[in-house]
């Protein structure tokens, strides 16, 4: 199982939108063009929908929206509960990355907005890996993250946080596991998917990964 942030996310729970709104100065740019990057991942989503890290449920609700049926997946119960009141009827569980009760139905799209940085690169790697056998066959993974173009761009950003006193965000990004492309790139190839990826702000990026065809 992955490190559990459960207490830092059922305490942030309460205040979770108004941060994704821009109140919070230190996250303001990691948040930049918040709703946009969301329909980006909901307009390339497609059929059943597995969405890991639902949090308040902002992503799950666009969702909803364009029609889907979605099996959310969330390990905080605060952000479980703040979810469920923003859409009652919808499936969310218990659940990790890693470990989570298996959908009945194989995924077509497995989803995900501001939560695979909570893994490790080895778990990345095993999570892609599982995703890989549990989609369907022209399944997807469409996720949103705070990625770096190479170490040395992550150690920029970090110095120019510190430099900002914004010291919040400066221990995340030193003590959370926010990778390079390079890193995502190897991880989604070797598990059999195609993957683009897209800069949506300073600090997040989109990834489009489709899975190849057996002669591809
Ligand atoms: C920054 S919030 C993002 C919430 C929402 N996806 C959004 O875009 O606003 C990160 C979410 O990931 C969840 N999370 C933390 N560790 C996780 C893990 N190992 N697997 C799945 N979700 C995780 C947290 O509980 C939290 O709800």
């Amino acid at each position: 199982m992955a490190k559990n942030f459960n207490d830092l996310f059922d305490a942030w729970s309460e205040t979770y939108d108004q941060t994704v709104g821009g109140t919070d100065v230190e996250y303001k740019e990691v948040f930049a063009c918040y709703e946009q990057i969301l329909d980006e991942v909901a307009k390339r989503s497609k059929g059943y929908i597995v969405e890991f890290g639902v949090g308040t449920g902002n992503l799950t609700e666009k969702f909803i929206k364009n029609g889907f049926e979605i099996y959310g997946i969330e390990p905080s119960e605060g952000m479980r509960n703040r979810a469920k009141e923003k859409i009652p009827n919808v499936t969310i569980v218990e659940g990790d990355f890693l470990t989570f009760p298996i959908p009945e139905k194989k995924p077509d799209t497995i989803a995900s907005t501001y939560a695979f940085h909570h893994l490790t690169d080895e778990e990345k790697r095993k999570a892609v890996a599982l995703y890989s056998e549990i989609l369907n066959e022209s399944g997807k993974i469409v996720f949103a993250d705070t990625v770096f173009i190479n170490e040395a761009a992550k150690q920029a950003i970090i110095e120019e946080a510190l430099r900002n006193n914004y010291n919040r965000l400066a221990v995340d990004l030193q003590t959370e596991y926010y990778t390079t492309i390079p890193v995502l790139k190897k991880i989604f190839e070797e598990n059999g998917f195609q993957v683009t990826f897209n800069q949506m702000n300073t600090f997040v990026w989109l990834m489009d990964a489709e899975k190849r065809r057996e002669n591809e």
